[in-house]
Protein backbone atom coordinates (compact mmCIF):
# COMPACT_ATOMS: atom_id res chain seq x y z
CA UNK A 1 0.00 0.00 0.00
CA UNK A 2 1.31 3.46 -0.86
CA UNK A 3 2.52 5.65 2.34
CA UNK A 4 -0.01 8.96 2.84
CA UNK A 5 2.72 11.41 3.06
CA UNK A 6 3.57 14.66 1.90
CA UNK A 7 4.50 13.47 -1.44
CA UNK A 8 0.67 12.12 -1.80
CA UNK A 9 -0.51 15.60 -0.98
CA UNK A 10 2.07 16.98 -3.60
CA UNK A 11 1.20 14.18 -6.19
CA UNK A 12 -2.46 15.27 -5.77
CA UNK A 13 -1.64 18.75 -6.20
CA UNK A 14 -0.19 18.24 -9.38
CA UNK A 15 -3.25 16.19 -10.71
CA UNK A 16 -5.40 19.53 -9.52
CA UNK A 17 -3.72 22.01 -11.20
CA UNK A 18 -3.15 19.58 -14.47
CA UNK A 19 -7.53 19.35 -14.47
CA UNK A 20 -7.16 23.02 -14.96
CA UNK A 21 -6.83 22.22 -18.31
CA UNK A 22 -9.27 18.87 -18.15
CA UNK A 23 -12.36 18.28 -20.11
CA UNK A 24 -15.26 18.32 -17.37
CA UNK A 25 -16.64 15.93 -18.64
CA UNK A 26 -13.94 13.52 -18.46
CA UNK A 27 -13.03 15.37 -15.40
CA UNK A 28 -14.91 15.60 -11.45
CA UNK A 29 -12.29 18.06 -10.15
CA UNK A 30 -12.38 19.77 -13.68
CA UNK A 31 -16.44 19.48 -13.49
CA UNK A 32 -16.39 20.92 -10.22
CA UNK A 33 -13.76 24.20 -11.19
CA UNK A 34 -16.04 24.56 -13.96
CA UNK A 35 -18.98 24.89 -11.70
CA UNK A 36 -17.16 28.05 -9.98
CA UNK A 37 -16.51 28.97 -5.68
CA UNK A 38 -19.76 28.29 -4.51
CA UNK A 39 -19.87 24.81 -5.68
CA UNK A 40 -16.45 24.29 -4.26
CA UNK A 41 -17.39 25.67 -1.33
CA UNK A 42 -20.57 23.45 -1.09
CA UNK A 43 -19.01 20.16 -1.51
CA UNK A 44 -16.86 21.27 1.49
CA UNK A 45 -19.53 22.25 3.90
CA UNK A 46 -21.39 19.06 2.86
CA UNK A 47 -17.85 16.92 3.66
CA UNK A 48 -17.43 18.67 6.72
CA UNK A 49 -21.30 17.95 7.65
CA UNK A 50 -20.62 14.05 6.83
CA UNK A 51 -17.55 14.74 9.47
CA UNK A 52 -19.66 15.18 12.05
CA UNK A 53 -22.27 12.84 11.78
CA UNK A 54 -19.96 9.89 11.26
CA UNK A 55 -18.17 10.66 14.49
CA UNK A 56 -21.45 11.65 16.24
CA UNK A 57 -22.67 8.00 15.02
CA UNK A 58 -19.25 6.74 16.60
CA UNK A 59 -17.89 5.20 13.02
CA UNK A 60 -14.15 4.98 12.95
CA UNK A 61 -13.92 3.56 9.91
CA UNK A 62 -16.35 6.19 8.10
CA UNK A 63 -14.68 9.35 9.77
CA UNK A 64 -11.60 8.43 8.00
CA UNK A 65 -13.53 7.49 4.58
CA UNK A 66 -15.69 11.30 5.15
CA UNK A 67 -11.92 13.41 6.39
CA UNK A 68 -10.25 11.93 3.06
CA UNK A 69 -13.43 13.74 1.18
CA UNK A 70 -13.15 16.74 2.73
CA UNK A 71 -9.31 17.11 2.76
CA UNK A 72 -9.67 16.14 -0.96
CA UNK A 73 -12.66 19.22 -1.92
CA UNK A 74 -10.66 21.33 0.32
CA UNK A 75 -7.32 21.15 -1.69
CA UNK A 76 -9.65 21.58 -4.54
CA UNK A 77 -10.75 24.84 -2.47
CA UNK A 78 -6.46 25.84 -2.07
CA UNK A 79 -6.19 24.91 -5.54
CA UNK A 80 -8.80 27.76 -6.90
CA UNK A 81 -6.99 30.41 -4.52
CA UNK A 82 -3.91 29.24 -6.17
CA UNK A 83 -3.12 27.82 -3.21
CA UNK A 84 -2.07 24.15 -1.96
CA UNK A 85 -1.59 21.65 0.69
CA UNK A 86 2.42 22.76 0.78
CA UNK A 87 1.39 25.90 1.84
CA UNK A 88 -0.87 24.50 4.77
CA UNK A 89 2.07 22.23 5.55
CA UNK A 90 4.32 24.80 6.04
CA UNK A 91 1.63 26.98 8.16
CA UNK A 92 1.25 23.65 10.51
CA UNK A 93 5.45 23.08 10.39
CA UNK A 94 5.40 27.07 11.59
CA UNK A 95 3.37 26.40 14.49
CA UNK A 96 5.17 23.33 15.70
CA UNK A 97 6.56 23.37 18.86
CA UNK A 98 4.78 26.77 20.03
CA UNK A 99 2.58 25.97 22.66
CA UNK A 100 -0.72 27.34 22.71
CA UNK A 101 -0.37 30.53 23.55
CA UNK A 102 2.61 31.34 21.77
CA UNK A 103 0.78 30.37 18.73
CA UNK A 104 -2.09 32.40 19.71
CA UNK A 105 0.19 35.55 19.70
CA UNK A 106 2.52 34.52 16.72
CA UNK A 107 -0.97 34.62 14.16
CA UNK A 108 -1.88 37.58 12.81
CA UNK A 109 -4.92 39.75 13.67
N1 LIG B 1 -9.47 11.95 -4.23
C1 LIG B 1 -10.40 12.14 -5.01
C2 LIG B 1 -11.77 12.18 -4.58
N2 LIG B 1 -12.31 12.06 -3.35
C3 LIG B 1 -13.63 12.20 -3.54
N3 LIG B 1 -13.92 12.40 -4.84
C4 LIG B 1 -15.23 12.60 -5.44
O1 LIG B 1 -15.94 13.47 -4.62
C5 LIG B 1 -17.30 13.16 -4.66
C6 LIG B 1 -17.77 13.01 -3.23
O2 LIG B 1 -18.96 13.53 -3.15
P1 LIG B 1 -20.15 12.72 -2.50
O3 LIG B 1 -19.65 11.74 -1.50
O4 LIG B 1 -21.08 13.77 -2.01
O5 LIG B 1 -20.70 11.88 -3.70
P2 LIG B 1 -21.67 12.40 -4.83
O6 LIG B 1 -23.00 12.61 -4.23
O7 LIG B 1 -21.55 11.40 -5.95
O8 LIG B 1 -20.99 13.79 -5.25
P3 LIG B 1 -21.54 14.84 -6.31
O9 LIG B 1 -21.25 14.26 -7.69
O10 LIG B 1 -23.00 15.05 -6.05
O11 LIG B 1 -20.71 16.07 -6.04
C7 LIG B 1 -17.47 11.86 -5.44
O12 LIG B 1 -17.98 12.11 -6.73
C8 LIG B 1 -16.05 11.33 -5.50
O13 LIG B 1 -15.80 10.62 -6.69
C9 LIG B 1 -12.78 12.41 -5.52
N4 LIG B 1 -12.53 12.60 -6.84
C10 LIG B 1 -11.24 12.57 -7.24
N5 LIG B 1 -10.17 12.36 -6.38
C11 LIG B 1 -8.78 12.40 -6.85
O14 LIG B 1 -8.70 13.39 -7.86
C12 LIG B 1 -8.06 12.83 -8.99
C13 LIG B 1 -8.58 13.48 -10.25
O15 LIG B 1 -9.94 13.11 -10.45
P4 LIG B 1 -10.65 13.44 -11.85
O16 LIG B 1 -10.66 14.91 -11.99
O17 LIG B 1 -12.00 12.84 -11.81
O18 LIG B 1 -9.78 12.82 -12.92
C14 LIG B 1 -8.33 11.33 -8.91
O19 LIG B 1 -7.34 10.59 -9.56
C15 LIG B 1 -8.30 11.08 -7.42
O20 LIG B 1 -6.95 10.91 -7.01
Amino acid sequence: MAEMSKDTLAELTEVLAQRRAADPDKSYVAKLYSKGQDAILKKVGEEATEVVMASKDQMPDQVVYEVADLWFHSMVLLAWHGKSSQDVLAELQRRFGLSGLEEKASRKS
